[in-house]
């Protein structure tokens, strides 16, 4: 009789990896580009910490999936956040790992062919090539830590991130942002409370050890120093949005009393929008007005945009719209415009005050 077999009976694959070293070696970050992340984080610390008092708002595409189109984004995008830079200090979604509720394409590392054929060694070079484009066009970068293994390898061309929703609860994901070198929104859970995002903050800016993996890919023990960066992001919940007024005070007041930075960021999509991509500009707006009757305690705005509004499905094997999301809807190129240079004009008076 043939043993019984108590490991990998689950298991289909598993396909190597190149070590982190051996892929920044290959796709290496310039000396400009180093400064130009190190100067962007500082710069959006300033902002967390109340010593700058631009708006940060982090606008882009829900995901990457077509690096063409990302592109032209990036490139429009890095202009119009040049005339504005003054008052708004505009930070590109370069989102390549995406949480879901179920299942789907969990985003560009993953599956950067849309096929199914999980290519991530192809993804991760892909995502490293892009950010680095982006960071070239002037243009700092955010994006969604998800996979605890992921940031060894694109970390370093990273100015700001996130831990989801769906994630900001979990052990593994505030040990991780416990040693990330960016700044950091943790965003409230996806039923609106905001409890595991205090706690996670907390959590995340202690020291942690546990286990990860070093740049040669070898599995190791990890302590880290505790990351000082970390932020709230408000993204509404099941019971709707939660970035009203009232909402705002109540929850700045908790940070403060849980002893943490009363510093929030508030994300026009998701559940603040009901995923409604119409709704995010009226968001956007009620987030600046709060800012101009003096509420200092909002740092920053969060905004899913892309070339051309709305969402599409995936079908496999067929072309689809260009510019188009293939995750949450997105406002689109000349929607979004347009709430920035109206955001920038209604942040005039917050900086004549000042
Ligand atoms: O921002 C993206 C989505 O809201 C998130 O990844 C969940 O997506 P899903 O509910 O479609 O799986
Ligand atoms: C997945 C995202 O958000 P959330 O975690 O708030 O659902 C996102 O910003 O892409």
């Amino acid at each position: 009789m043939e043993p019984c077999k108590v490991t990998d009976i689950n298991i289909a694959a598993t396909r190597e990896l190149p070590a982190p070293a051996q892929l920044l070696q290959e796709i290496p970050r310039t000396e400009a580009q180093q400064d130009f992340v190190a100067a962007a984080r500082r710069e959006i610390h300033r902002i967390i910490f109340g010593n700058d008092k631009r708006l940060l708002l982090v606008v882009g595409p829900c995901s990457i999936h077509d690096i063409a189109a990302g592109r032209e984004y990036a490139r429009k995008l890095a202009k119009l956040s040049e005339e504005v830079r003054e008052r708004i200090l505009i930070v590109m979604r370069v989102y390549f790992e995406k949480p879901r509720t179920t299942v789907g394409w969990k985003g560009l590392i993953m599956d950067p062919y849309i096929d199914k054929s999980y290519n991530i060694p192809a993804g991760l070079r892909i995502a490293r090539e892009f950010l680095r484009e982006v960071i070239d066009l002037g243009l700092p970068t955010a994006t969604e830590l998800l996979d605890p293994i992921t940031p060894q390898y694109i970390a370093d061309l990273i100015c700001w991130s996130a831990i989801g929703a769906r994630t900001t609860e979990s052990q593994t994901h505030r040990q991780m942002a416990s040693g990330l070198s960016m700044p950091l929104g943790f965003k409230n859970s996806t039923d609106g409370s905001i409890e595991a995002a205090v706690n996670a903050i907390n959590a995340a800016s202690r020291e942690q050890t546990f286990l990860g993996i070093d740049q040669q890919g070898r599995a190791a023990s990890v302590t880290t120093k505790g990351n000082p960066d970390c932020h709230l992001v408000l993204r509404g919940g099941k019971n709707g949005p939660n970035y009203d007024a009232q909402h705002v005070t109540d929850y700045l007041a908790k940070l403060k009393s849980s002893g943490l930075v009363p510093a929030l960021m508030v994300d026009c999509s998701h559940d603040n929008a009901c995923k409604d991509y119409t709704r995010y500009p009226e968001i956007l707006a009620d987030v600046v007005s709060q800012l101009s009757q003096g509420q200092d305690g909002i740092i920053g705005a969060m905004v899913e945009s892309n070339l051309n509004p709305g969402s599409q499905k995936i079908v496999i094997g067929e072309k689809m719209d260009y510019g188009v999301s293939i995750t949450d809807p997105c406002v689109g190129w000349d929607e979004t415009e347009k709430m920035i240079r109206s955001t920038f004009k209604a942040l005039e008076n917050r900086f004549s005050l000042a």
